[in-house]
C-alpha cells in the first residue's frame, strides 16, 4: 500500500498483485512510460486520492463513513488484508452493513448500494469472518451471475484473506475441482448451475455451510433468469442449523423484492430510494444517430476518445458484438469482444487482457453488465439500449419497436465506470423514434439528465467529454 504526500492511501485495483504499484491509470501496454506520462500518472493518482478522501468525508456521499475499519469489529488478520488492498476508510455500505452482518446470532441481510461503492468487501469480509479456518470443509458459498464476476469476487476473497489461512475453490465451468474427491476449501465462489451440479454430485458437501451470499441478488433471484437454479442451491443447504443469507445488489426492482424477503427471511435491510440508484459522478450523454449504419460510423469516430482510458461498448446481441468488432478490427482498430458464446478459456483470456490494460476497448453484451470492477474504465457506450420484451423479460432474442427499456441493466451497465468516486462517462446511441422514447423513459425513471452530444463535431465532442472527466 502506498501513501501519498498528503497521507492518503491510494486505492489499488482489487486484483492487483500485492507488489504491483498502486495506480489509477491504465498500465502502458509496452515499454517504459515517457517522463511526462509519469508526471501525468502521479498527478492523476494524486488527484483521485484527494477527491476520494474528500468524498469519504462528505456525509452525503455513498463513500462516507464516520467510522474506521477498526471500529467495525473485524479480525486483525482481515484488517491487514484490507489495508494491504489500499483501503483506508469504509464506505457507507461497509460501515452500515458490516456491524449487522457480523453480529451474533447471525442475521440475514438484504443490502442495496450504488454500483462501485464497495459491496463486495462487505460480504467477503463476512464470509472470511464466519469461517473456521481449522475445519477443512465448505463453510461459505457465494454465487454470482457470470464466470467473470465469480473470478473477480474470488480475487477479492484471496486478497482480503491474504493474512489468513483461507482455502478457496471455484464452482465455475472448466475450473472444477480436480479429481472426484470432496472439496476441502472453506470458501466457494461460483455460478448457480455449476454449484448445483457439484453439490448434487456430493463433490461439495454443504453440511457445514454457515453463510450463503448472492451477489447481484436481484438478477440471481429473477424468475426468468437464474432464480430457479439459485433456489435449488438454497434448498440443498442444511436445515439443522441456521445459514446466514446475504443478498447484495445496486438494484432491487419491485418484482424481486418480495421474493428476496422470502428467500432471506427476517433480513436486516439497507435500501436506496429510486432517485439514488446511480452515482452522480457518471455523466450521461446521448448521440442522435441517423440509422444503424450511422451508429457504427459514430462509434468508429469515437475511437480516439474510447482509448484515452478504457471503454466498454454494450450491444444487445452477441452477433452485433462480433460484427462490429470484426469490422473495426478489419479497419485497423484494436478492439476485443466478449460474450457468452465464447468458450471459458477464451473468455478468461479476454477479460484478463482487458483488466491488465492490454486491450482498451471491449465490445460485449449484458454478460458483463454487472459487477465487473475495472477502475480504468472511464467510458461506457450503450451501442444498443438494454431492453425488456412486452412480458417484462430481459430481451435477448428479438428487437421490438414497443420494447421497454431495462432500467436495472442500464444502471448496472453505466456503473462499469465511475467506480468508487472516480469520474466516468456513459453515451447512449439513439437512432429512431423507438430508441429515443426508450431513452426518455430511462431519463425519467432514473431522474438523471442525459445530455446531447453532437455526432458531427469531433472537437466539440472531445471537449465536452474531457470536461466531464475532469
Ligand atoms: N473502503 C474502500 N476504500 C477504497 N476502495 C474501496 C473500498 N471499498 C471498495 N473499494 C474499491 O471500490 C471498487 C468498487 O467496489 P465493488 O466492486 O465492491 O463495488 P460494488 O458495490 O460491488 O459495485 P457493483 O454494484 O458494480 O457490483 C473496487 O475497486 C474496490 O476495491
Amino acid at each position: 500500500m502506498e501513501k501519498d504526500a498528503d497521507g492518503f492511501y491510494t486505492p489499488a485495483p482489487a486484483t492487483a498483485p500485492a507488489d504491483a504499484p498502486a495506480t489509477e491509470d491504465a498500465p502502458e501496454p509496452a515499454g517504459s512510460p515517457k517522463p511526462d506520462a509519469v508526471t501525468d500518472l502521479i498527478k492523476s493518482t494524486f488527484e483521485v486520492a484527494v477527491t476520494l478522501a474528500d468524498q469519504q468525508a462528505d456525509p452525503n456521499s455513498p463513500l462516507f463513513s464516520a467510522k474506521t475499519f477498526e471500529e467495525l469489529g473485524l479480525h486483525q488478520d482481515l484488517l491487514k488484508g484490507i489495508y494491504d488492498m489500499g483501503f483506508s476508510k469504509p464506505s457507507k455500505i461497509q460501515e452500515r452493513a458490516l456491524p449487522l452482518l457480523l453480529s451474533n446470532p447471525p442475521q440475514n441481510m438484504i443490502g442495496q448500494s450504488q454500483s462501485g461503492t464497495g459491496k463486495t468487501a462487505a460480504f467477503v469480509l463476512t464470509m472470511l469472518s464466519r469461517v473456521d479456518f481449522s475445519i477443512n470443509k465448505p463453510q461459505a458459498l457465494c454465487l454470482a451471475p457470470s464466470r467473470e464476476l465469480a473470478r473477480q469476487i474470488m480475487s477479492v476473497v484471496v486478497a482480503m484473506g491474504k493474512f489468513t489461512s483461507v482455502q478457496t475453490e471455484y464452482a465455475i465451468k472448466e475450473n472444477l475441482p480436480k479429481g472426484t474427491s470432496k472439496v476441502t476449501a472453506q470458501v466457494i465462489v461460483g455460478t448457480p448451475g455449476t454449484m448445483t451440479d457439484l453439490i448434487r454430485r456430493k463433490v461439495i458437501d454443504v453440511a457445514d455451510v454457515k453463510v450463503f451470499v448472492l451477489d447481484e441478488a436481484d438478477n440471481m433471484l429473477d424468475k426468468d433468469g437464474l432464480g430457479e437454479q439459485t433456489l435449488r442451491v438454497k434448498n440443498m443447504l442444511p436445515k439443522n442449523h441456521p445459514v446466514q443469507i446475504i443478498l447484495f445488489s445496486a438494484t432491487f426492482p419491485d418484482h424481486v423484492r418480495n421474493f428476496a424477503s422470502k428467500f432471506a427471511p427476517n433480513a436486516n435491510k439497507i435500501e436506496l430510494k429510486r432517485n439514488e440508484l446511480s452515482v452522480d459522478n457518471i455523466r450521461q450523454f446521448y448521440m442522435d444517430c441517423r440509422n444503424e449504419e450511422h451508429k457504427y460510423e459514430v462509434l468508429v469516430s469515437l475511437y480516439s476518445l474510447l482509448t484515452i482510458g478504457q471503454s466498454i461498448i454494450f450491444c444487445q446481441h452477441r452477433h452485433t458484438a462480433d460484427r462490429i468488432s470484426q469490422r473495426m478490427t478489419a479497419e485497423g482498430h484494436k478492439v476485443a469482444s466478449l460474450h457468452g458464446a465464447k468458450d471459458a478459456s477464451e473468455r478468461d483470456a479476454i477479460i484478463d487482457n482487458f483488466r491488465d490494460g492490454k486491450e482498451k476497448v471491449l465490445i460485449t453484451t449484458n454478460v458483463i453488465a454487472r459487477g465487473i470492477d475495472i477502475l480504468q474504465v472511464n467510458m461506457v457506450v450503450n451501442y444498443d439500449l438494454p431492453l425488456m420484451n412486452e412480458r417484462g423479460e430481459r430481451e435477448h432474442h428479438a428487437r421490438r419497436e414497443d420494447a421497454q427499456p431495462d432500467i436495472e441493466t442500464y444502471i448496472h451497465r453505466i456503473g462499469r465506470t465511475g467506480r468508487f468516486g472516480r469520474k466516468g462517462i456513459s453515451i447512449n446511441f439513439v437512432h429512431d423514434k423507438a430508441t429515443w422514447q426508450q431513452m426518455e423513459q430511462i431519463e425519467k425513471q432514473t431522474g438523471k439528465q442525459i445530455v446531447r452530444i453532437e455526432t458531427n463535431d469531433l472537437d466539440a465532442m472531445e471537449e465536452q467529454m474531457k470536461k466531464a472527466l475532469k
